[in-house]
């Protein structure tokens, strides 16, 4: 069974509120596309705006973090049950950024794929390489280290759900995007790994996607490659280029 495109907006930290709602509306007429999951990964503070915009859409909305722990003295943190009770379906886990500027490092984003997975979100987990790594050949070692810790303790049945999304850093929001060919054989050594780690019948479920500067004139390049489940989109997804992103098959 082909595995269906998930195209995924990341917000990151750029719409307050009211702005969200307003790009909301502005997406809502371009993001139907019966052959694609959309999802807004937003800010938190616009998480209740945001589900309720949606309603009555093909939209899913997603979290940009989650907390490893379940509840109590934790100044600033947001849990699964806030995130799940607030509409949520999906939650960004891992991303460079916040592997790089906050030292989230892997057991920590271990914790964090398992506490998604106990609340019943998918996790859409990232990884990817710098360009240094890249230059000197250590990509998929380095990103076969990533997966291996993160998914830890993690079963084969919750794997097959979730959604693992390669972003080379320094593909990330430079203009610079990965080639194809270059994005496919990292998506492939990516399914590759699952295989290994599991077996093949959840390397063939899991849904993998490309982020690094996708837009609407280079999506339907990559998400044509085999093993390019969809895309999770920064700069692009702010404006009405994400409704081309969706229609990428039309
Ligand atoms: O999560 C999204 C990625 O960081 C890609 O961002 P970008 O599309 O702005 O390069």
């Amino acid at each position: 069974m082909a595995r269906r495109k998930i195209i995924a907006g990341n917000w990151k930290m750029n719409k307050t509120p009211s702005e969200a709602k307003e790009l909301v509306e502005l997406l809502k007429p371009l993001v139907n596309n019966p052959d694609v999951d959309v999802v807004y990964c937003v800010p938190a503070v616009d998480i209740t705006t945001v589900v309720e915009a949606v309603k009555g859409t093909n939209v899913a909305v997603g979290a940009e973090n989650i907390s490893d722990q379940d509840k109590g003295a934790y100044t600033g943190e947001i849990s699964g049950d806030m995130l799940v009770d607030a509409g949520v379906k999906y939650v960004i886990i891992g991303h460079s950024e916040r592997r790089g500027y906050y030292s989230e490092d892997d057991a920590f984003l271990n914790r964090k794929v398992k506490k998604a997975f106990e609340k019943g979100l998918t996790p859409i987990l990232c990884c990817g390489e710098s360009l240094e790594q890249r230059e000197t050949g250590v990509t998929m070692d380095w990103i076969r280290l990533q997966i291996k810790s993160d998914l830890q303790g993690v079963t084969a049945e919750q794997a097959k759900t979730m959604v693992i999304a390669y972003e080379p850093i320094w593909a990330i929001g430079t203009g610079k995007t990965a080639t194809a060919d270059q994005a496919e054989e990292v998506c492939k050594g990516i399914r590759d790994t699952i295989a290994e780690i599991y077996d093949t019948d959840t390397a063939e479920k899991i849904r993998i996607q490309y982020g690094g500067s996708m837009n609407a004139g280079n999506c339907k390049e990559l998400l044509a490659k085999p093993d390019i489940d969809g895309g999770l989109i920064g700069g692009a997804s702010l404006k009405a280029d994400f409704g081309q992103i969706v229609n990428y098959n039309k």
